[in-house]
């Protein structure tokens, strides 16, 4: 076990994961919020997000005494050896990332570390970001180091424990190690050792953002087929199964949907666009991959407005799933809420119904407001159309008679494509899929 104590700073997806995590490998570990009421319902016991498997581990956590949680950075840092930035880094506005959040805890905590101690950035920054904090730091004995997390929400645990790769960045190469040092024990889904890849700090901040960066252009890329797919009579699977087959693409991230979202691959896509300008290298995939995403939302909102005869005000449309992805309770950058949005500039009468929201949804970040259902078929009564947006499984076991019933002659639009479309035939209604004939 690591010597010294872990500081993790921030608790949200990635900190709240990152610290139970750490404190179920046997490291002894202070998670510090700026918000009082998270910490004293984690101190309770309580999981603030929906993350499967993260109640079992963080109860142990606790009750072994080696996962506290403490109100404010200063608290958490003090006395700790490794001190785990995972504070938001927002887009700017510009698509720059805001690191004022970074930038400030840096300031308050740094002169409270004790001598040896490693400040960990685990936020997504822009490359530069550890030389900038080292600058801030002013200190020859504490290192900076990187270390990105690359979880998915949803299987966040999952995806900590078994992860395909850790890569560790600093000019200090003690540290860096010892920083890997802390992650010993971990094994791939598939069971070998995970590669800990040590390289530098700027190697390393670029890493996460070309990674998001690349699964969210392969995903505009797969939903720019599906468009081409719908006119030229082809079917977006058949196509992806055939790309998916050549080992040097793969089947993964191949997946035609409403558009990508989430709380980082549009922020990171356009940061790293925005690096890229700052340094005058002309990157236009980048700009692409986000124009792309915005065309996949207005193509399924075309879907829609034809369902709907042509012109969408007053009519009734029920949304099912709102969250960003299926297996998350996160409505941040939600393509489902940018359909919604789109719909709603028309005038349309919106309803929705998502596993995880529980309550009606109100206007937020430029959103419209929601009327949130207690179940689908709820959400779908009287509606005209029915858009599947979030590939919630339960939505793939629907009763679609009972659909039926509820929305007699609805045209249920499959942004996922997760519906049988002779079951939806058969119980009377017309379904519209996304890259391929309906
Ligand atoms: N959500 C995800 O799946 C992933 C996120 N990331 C990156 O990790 C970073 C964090 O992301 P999330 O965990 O999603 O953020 P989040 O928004 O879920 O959580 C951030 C936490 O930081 C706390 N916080 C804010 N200001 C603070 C302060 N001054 N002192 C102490 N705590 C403070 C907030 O109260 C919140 O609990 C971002 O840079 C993000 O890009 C990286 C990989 C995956
Ligand atoms: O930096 C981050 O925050 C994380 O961002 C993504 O993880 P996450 O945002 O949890 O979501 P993904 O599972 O990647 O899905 C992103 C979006 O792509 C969509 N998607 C994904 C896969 C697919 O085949 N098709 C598809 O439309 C999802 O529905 C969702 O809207 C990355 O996958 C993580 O590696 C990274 O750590």
């Amino acid at each position: 076990m690591a010597e010294g104590r872990i500081a993790v700073i921030g608790t949200g997806y990635v900190g709240l994961t990152s610290g139970t995590c750490l404190a179920h490998l046997g490291h002894e570990v202070v998670c510090g919020d700026v918000d009082p009421d998270k910490v004293e319902r984690m101190s309770r016991g309580e999981v603030p997000i929906f993350e499967d498997g993260l109640q079992e581990l963080m109860t142990e956590g606790i009750e072994s005494g080696r996962l506290t949680f403490v109100h404010g950075a200063e608290k958490a840092a003090e006395g700790a050896k490794y001190i785990f930035l995972c504070l938001p880094t927002p887009d700017g506005g510009d698509g720059r990332a805001d690191l004022r959040i970074v930038h400030q805890v840096v300031a308050e905590i740094g002169p409270l570390l004790d001598p040896g101690a490693v400040l960990v950035t685990k936020s997504t920054v822009p490359v530069g970001t550890a030389k900038q904090i080292t600058a801030t730091l002013a200190r020859d004995d504490v290192a900076v180091v990187s270390n990105p997390e690359f979880l998915q929400e949803g299987t966040a645990v999952k995806n900590f424990m078994n992860p395909d790769r850790v890569v560790v960045g600093s000019d200090d190469r003690a540290a860096a190690e010892a920083v890997a040092k802390l992650y010993d024990g971990l094994t791939t889904s598939s069971g070998k050792p995970v590669t800990m890849l040590i390289t530098s700090a700027e190697s390393s901040e670029l890493i996460k953002y070309a990674s998001n960066a690349f699964l969210a252009m392969k995903l505009s890329f797969i939903n720019s087929i599906a468009g081409l797919a719908e006119v030229v009579g082809a079917d977006v699977h058949e196509i992806a199964g055939g790309m998916g087959l050549d080992d040097r693409i793969g089947p993964k991230f191949l997946r035609a949907g409403p558009g990508w979202g989430g709380s980082c691959f549009p922020k990171d896509t356009k940061a790293l666009a925005a690096i890229a300008l700052d340094y005058s290298v002309p990157f236009p995939l980048l700009d692409a991959t986000t124009i792309a995403n915005e065309q996949a939302q207005e193509r399924v909102t075309d879907r829609i407005r034809e369902a709907a005869g042509g012109d969408l005000a007053g009519v009734p449309i029920a949304l099912w799933g709102l969250t960003f992805k299926a297996g998350t309770d996160d409505l941040r950058d939600s393509p489902a809420l940018e359909v919604a949005l789109r719909l709603d500039t028309e005038r349309a009468q919106l309803r929705g119904y998502d596993p995880t929201v529980k309550a009606d949804l109100p206007p937020k970040n430029g959103y419209p407001a929601v009327p949130v259902a207690a179940d689908p078929y709820a959400a779908a009564e009287g509606a005209r159309v029915v858009v599947l947006l979030t590939e919630w499984p339960e939505f793939a076991d629907i009763d679609i008679a009972r659909v039926a019933q509820v929305a007699p002659g609805a045209v249920i639009v499959d942004a996922r494509n997760l519906l049988d479309a002779q079951q939806v035939l058969d119980a009377g209604l017309r379904l519209v899929p996304l890259g391929r004939k309906g």
